[in-house]
């Protein structure tokens, strides 16, 4: 009989700062950065199959079914534990490709722990961090369920309480492949390591993120939203772009903010998240 789990949410993340901090051999930055979950998601439905196929049921723009990181981490987790059972999955996606926001990495993580829940395949927590760092730098930290401080590619967390901001966000408009920033010749690498114990909250309401400097250049339009957003508090980037943010104490401050954004731009508001809506699946 089909077990079913509809209506996941897969949160965004925002980076409240970022730091490139060196460069391993095999290219992949070293970074130290504080991952923010916010309340706007992409949306998922797990119903599993006998029959040990992934489908993904709903088409999504520019993203082949093969290559969807939902059908290469539900196919991941089958190979890791042996399990012959698939699924059908089914995706609205709300949060912008290229967008900085963790969207397809989010979307993986959902998938590992529906699924891990729904095969009752069994992984713990960090087992299924160390399959989703096989997707990509972000998916550990959408599966480790709390607000974090990550070194390494991002993948070594510690868990940071973070206030209850509000954010405003703008979409550019414009879709940022990671890599292109990460290997550009004018990236900075070199920024000094800060201590853990040394963070506080002016990395939160005033974070730096290494890799603006490098996309504002190759793409205007986020240079264009930040100076806008800029007048307002500090806007700065998160991720590898294109979204650019910035934190309010109250939900009102927020919303006036966003009244006055010019319509060219897509944007929203976001409340911070304490925890992942499913960490508690198991
Ligand atoms: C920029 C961040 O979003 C910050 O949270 C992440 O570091 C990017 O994470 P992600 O989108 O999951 O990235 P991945 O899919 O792992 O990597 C895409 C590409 O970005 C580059 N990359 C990514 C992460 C990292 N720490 N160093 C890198 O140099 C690599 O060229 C890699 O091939
Ligand atoms: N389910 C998915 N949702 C979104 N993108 C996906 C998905 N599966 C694969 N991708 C590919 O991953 C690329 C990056 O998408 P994503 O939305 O994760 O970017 P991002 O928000 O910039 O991520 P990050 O903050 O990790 O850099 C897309 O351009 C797309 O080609």
């Amino acid at each position: 009989m089909a077990r079913v789990l509809h209506n996941c949410p897969a949160p965004a993340k925002l980076n409240l700062f970022l730091h490139v901090t060196g460069r391993r051999a095999d290219g992949y930055h070293l970074l130290q950065t504080a991952f923010q979950l916010i309340d706007r998601s992409d949306s998922l439905d797990f119903d599993t199959r006998d029959d040990g196929v992934i489908l993904r049921t709903t088409a999504v723009a520019g993203v082949e079914h093969d290559s969807d990181l939902i059908v290469r981490a539900a196919r991941l987790l089958q190979q890791a534990t042996g399990s012959n059972n698939g699924a059908n999955i089914a995706v609205r996606k709300n949060l912008p490709m290229g967008g900085g926001l963790g969207g397809g990495s989010s979307d993986a993580a959902t998938t590992l722990l529906a699924l891990n829940y729904l095969w009752q395949t069994g992984l713990s927590r960090s087992q299924l961090m160390a399959l989703g760092l096989q997707l990509g730098a972000d998916v550990p930290f959408f599966l480790f369920g709390h607000n974090a401080f990550a070194e390494g590619v991002g993948e070594q967390l510690m868990r940071i309480d973070t206030p209850d901001h509000w954010f405003v966000v703008i979409e550019p408009g414009v879709s940022i492949p990671t890599a292109a920033i990460f290997a550009s010749s004018e990236l900075t690498r070199n920024s000094k390591p800060v201590k853990m114990l040394d963070f506080s909250g002016a990395y939160i309401r005033n974070g730096r993120n290494d890799l603006q400097a490098v996309a504002t250049k190759l793409f205007p339009a986020v240079a264009e939203a930040i100076d806008w957003l800029g007048q307002h508090g500090t806007a700065r980037m998160t991720g590898s772009g294109a979204c650019v943010f910035c934190a309010f104490e109250t939900r009102d401050e927020a919303e006036a903010v966003l009244a006055s954004v010019p319509k060219k731009w897509r944007a929203w508001i976001a409340r911070a998240l304490d925890e992942h809506p499913l960490s508690h699946l198991q």
